[in-house]
């Protein structure tokens, strides 16, 4: 069994009489790895190093802080399998996934690292003669990085990469559930020529250690991502000393197929915007509207489709899904699951949640004529569950698209041009995909509105939540 120290300053801190926390197997229910639980002592000292290391990572060239990200890429890349098994064990994703997901940190790390040339301010007209008013891009300062259980890796990229190139400096806090890839992570960080406290990682709970760092006052932006209750208590954290947040929370994604749409591609599109990572992400597929001459054949196909689905042994890349994080997660859903039931939706694949083994399992599951008020077409569902409604007009599909509390993902499907643009225009979501499934690529912008979030990843725009504006008047004369 693995044990982690904290990594402060540039060095991994004895856990001396800390307690520690065990980390669970979800396929197997084995502790495999235990992480101190940092206190507030550690918290504080974790950011004083941030702080204090800033005020030379700062200074240095954009491009000199680019060779650090570039270095650690080549580090993450050359370790991508025992990254890609240490989260295949602690979260439960297949470790096709886990690879890929590791892959993706490396590549993230160098895409913001080529952005080091391309911070730039602007020079304004003054409304006198002779001065000129500078706009500059400056670094914020600290950065707490609060990450889900989902994307371990990945989202150590979406914390740290942007933030080391603008000259922020970094605490990360990994989910208490999947610590261990990001204490691996450190260990290639002290290995590294990284200087000391650029970055540095404390676990522990939300409630001491997620409270601590975001109500630190020396911490200048929180970024943060996971769920809606706890973005809005890092607000009020953050409030106390007038720090930025930048929030990335749950999602409710609605799918509109329209009755001209390319079904099978459509099925298949769906299919992978649902049961990826055993459906949890916060941009997956989780309502279906779906227009009425297609309905039935929809539902034929979607029923064959996942019916199909196979999950178990995450180790093994024949299945289409490992289990969930936790056995929270799957009584969470399976409350979901029972609501529909409950509420005459009908349960044509799945439903249940196999305790015959070890693990925290589920099976794909598709709900068919649901409501659009249900629980199970409002709430966020983080598992494999897809529940379908149908609808007759466009006009209808919309209005139930956009009546959500969430608006982080959106999609649809159809071949008909005039109908692409009026999604375009009248869908109100951070983000839509058309005749594809739902993902994200690193040179766009990953925000949800409404109480999906605040502020936004990737991108140009997403490197801006990591700078300032200053301003500067001149008289040059
Ligand atoms: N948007 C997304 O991508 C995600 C959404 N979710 C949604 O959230 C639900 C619950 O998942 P869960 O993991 O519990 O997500 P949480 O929002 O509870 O956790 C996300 C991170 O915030 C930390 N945290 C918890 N409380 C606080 C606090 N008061 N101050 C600062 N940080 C805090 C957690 O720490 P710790 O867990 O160690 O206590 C974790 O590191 C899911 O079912 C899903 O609906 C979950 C994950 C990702
Ligand atoms: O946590 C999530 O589900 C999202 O941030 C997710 O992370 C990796 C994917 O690219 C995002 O959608």
């Amino acid at each position: 069994m693995k044990q982690y120290q904290l990594f402060i300053n540039g060095a991994f801190v004895p856990n001396g009489s800390r307690e520690m926390a065990d980390v669970i197997n979800p396929a197997t229910e084995e502790v495999i790895g235990q992480v101190p639980k940092a206190t507030e002592a550690d918290v504080a000292a974790a950011v004083d190093a941030a702080y204090e290391a800033q005020k030379s990572w700062g200074k240095l060239p954009a491009v000199e802080r680019a060779n650090y990200l570039f270095e650690l890429a080549q580090l993450v890349e050359d370790n991508q399998e025992l990254f890609a098994q240490t989260n295949t064990a602690e979260m439960g994703k297949r470790i096709c996934e886990s690879r890929d997901e590791a892959g993706w940190l490396a590549e993230y790390l160098r895409f913001y690292a080529r952005q080091a040339r391309h911070i730039k301010g602007e020079i304004i007209t003054s409304d006198r003669p002779n001065e000129n008013i500078f706009l500059y891009k400056k670094p914020i300062g600290v950065c707490a990085g609060i990450m889900p259980w989902n994307f371990p890796l990945f989202l150590i990229g979406r914390k740290v990469a942007p933030a080391l190139v603008a000259g922020d400096t970094v605490v990360l806090k990994p989910s208490s559930d999947s610590p261990m890839g990001c204490y691996e992570f450190a260990k290639l960080v002290e290995q590294s020529s990284l200087p000391a406290g650029v970055i540095n990682v404390v676990s522990g709970g939300g409630a001491l250690v997620g409270n601590a760092l975001s109500g630190n006052e020396k911490v200048a932006l929180v970024t943060m991502t996971g769920s809606t209750p706890v973005g809005k208590q890092i607000m009020k954290n953050a409030a106390d000393h007038v720090a930025r947040v930048s929030l990335e929370l749950g999602g409710k994604a609605p799918v509109i197929v329209m009755a001209d749409c390319d079904l099978d591609a459509t099925i298949e599109n769906i299919f992978n915007s649902r049961f990826l990572n055993c459906g949890q992400v916060c941009n997956a597929a989780e309502r279906v509207y779906v227009q009425a001459p297609i309905y039935d054949e929809f539902v034929a196909k979607m029923t064959e489709r996942i019916a199909r689905a196979t999950y178990g042994d995450p180790l093994d890349d024949s299945v289409d899904m490992g289990p969930m994080v936790n056995r929270r997660q799957v009584e969470i859903v399976m409350d979901l699951v029972n609501s529909a039931k409950e509420e005459g939706a009908k349960i044509v694949v799945g439903g249940n949640a196999p305790t015959d083994k070890k693990g925290y399992w589920m099976e794909p599951t598709l709900i068919v004529d649901c409501k659009h008020e249900m629980r199970v077409m409002t709430e966020e569902i983080f598992g494999p569950v897809l529940p379908v409604a149908k609808f007759e007009t466009l006009d209808e599909a919309i209005e139930m698209a956009n009546d959500s509390t969430y608006g982080l993902t959106s999609s649809i499907h159809t071949t008909d041009h005039d109908t692409v643009m009026r999604a375009l225009n009248e869908i109100n979501f951070g983000e839509i995909y058309v005749n594809r499934e739902h993902f994200e690529a690193f040179q766009g912008f990953h925000a949800g509105v409404r109480q999906s979030g605040l502020g936004g990843d990737d991108g140009e725009h997403g490197l801006e939540e990591f700078l300032e504006t200053h301003v500067a008047y001149v008289d040059w004369k």
